[in-house]
């Protein structure tokens, strides 16, 4: 069977809404220092800040000595309209932003958001030329290890279907799988059931014109993808990359082969 080749690798992160102002385009400027580093490593980096930052973080990121991708939190599937408090997939394209993050764990935990909502999201992506960043994971921690990787890859799957069956075949997707009680949590989830879990999910999109790549969040900091590497492209990072040293160190362990 002829090797694969593997695709770029990336890692981001999303401020969430952990910043006030001041302190997330001071963490966006310290942040593009790493472009450098990123490039010379041949990896995607993302910066993920709240809605009111995403103009000035902007206004930074095109400073960078290398370039750095600024994605949103979220946006609305609709462009324009009556949609009070919503945000438009229009604006968010001319503010800048290239990749969106739909469908955050905490979204659908909090928001009640459901697959058909996060592929409706999808599709306003890419036709605003941005690319989707899908957030898939179970809710259930199977306490066996081999029925734990079965129970993610069922919940995993309505998700992936969802998404991918609303974008046109040749678009490009990131997947990011977090499991959700890997979230907030001490440690990330367990290499082994990451790397069986995603394998499975990047079957689920064989076949696909358009590049996938898929990412891992939960917990996720430095030490963590040397473990992961057979299963994902990638790191989407949360709290650990607030002490942007740890971004640091991330972008250098994935630079190794
Ligand atoms: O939700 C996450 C990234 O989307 C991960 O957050 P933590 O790394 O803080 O658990």
């Amino acid at each position: 069977m002829a090797t694969q080749s593997r695709p770029r690798r990336i890692v981001g992160t999303s401020l969430k809404m952990y910043f006030d102002l001041p302190s997330t385009l001071e963490y966006v400027k310290t942040a593009s220092s790493l472009a450098d580093a990123a490039k010379a490593a041949n990896i995607d980096l993302f910066i993920i800040p709240d809605f009111v930052t995403l103009l000035p973080s902007h206004d930074i990121l095109k400073f960078a000595s290398a370039p750095i991708l600024l994605g949103a939190q979220d946006t609305f599937w609709e462009a324009r309209g009556a949609y009070t408090g919503e945000v438009s997939p229009l604006t968010l394209s001319q503010a800048g932003v290239t990749i969106v993050e739909i469908g955050h764990a905490e979204r659908r935990r909090i928001f009640h958001e459901t697959d058909a909502e996060v592929a409706k999201k999808a599709a306003a992506i890419v036709q605003h030329g941005m690319v989707p960043l899908v957030c898939i994971g179970e809710k259930t921690h199977g306490q066996i290890a081999s029925q734990a990787v079965g129970m993610a890859i069922e919940e995993c799957r309505p998700q992936i279907r969802a998404a991918l069956g609303a974008i046109p075949d040749d678009s490009e997707v990131i997947f990011a799988y977090e499991p959700v009680w890997a979230i907030g949590a001490a440690e990330p989830a367990a290499a082994d059931h990451v790397v069986a879990v995603t394998k499975e999910l990047r079957r689920m999109c064989e076949g696909r014109k358009g590049a996938v790549r898929i990412l891992y969040g939960g917990s996720a900091g430095p030490g963590t993808f040397k473990n992961l590497k057979d299963g994902v492209d990638g790191l989407f990072l949360g709290r650990f990359a607030h002490d942007i040293k740890n971004l640091e160190q991330v972008i250098k362990e994935m630079s190794e082969p």
